[in-house]
């Protein structure tokens, strides 16, 4: 599983709220958490139609996760809690 992606996207949208760039989908999104919110709930909406449609599960699920990624850069959390809660429900 290639787990670096994570950490590459992690630090392209930390940058992004650092330093604003024009045009910049994240930039334009990052900190409005309202705005975070709202497109999380659609993602999540557009998850559940694909999954049922049995069409576009990983964009869909992809979209989910970055947006996801975005809430936490928002809030200055690192993503890694994620992957370190799921470490800790192992049996
Ligand atoms: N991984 C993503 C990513 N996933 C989804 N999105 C955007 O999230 C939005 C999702 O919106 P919607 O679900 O309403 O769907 P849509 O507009 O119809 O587009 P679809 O994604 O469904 O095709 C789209 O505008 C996508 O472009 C993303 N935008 C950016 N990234 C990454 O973030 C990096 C920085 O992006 P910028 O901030 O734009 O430079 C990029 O290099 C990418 O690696």
């Amino acid at each position: 599983m290639d787990l670096n992606i994570l950490e590459e996207l992690e630090e392209v949208i930390k940058d992004r709220k650092i330093n604003p760039k024009e045009g910049s989908y994240v930039s334009g999104l990052i900190n409005n958490e309202n705005d975070i919110l709202e497109k999380i709930g659609e993602e999540c909406t557009e998850l559940l139609i694909s999954a049922k449609d049995n069409k576009n599960l990983d964009h869909e699920a992809a979209d989910l996760i970055f947006h996801i990624m975005v809430l936490y850069a928002n809030k200055d959390r690192e993503f890694n809690k994620v992957l370190q809660e799921l470490r800790e429900r192992r049996d």
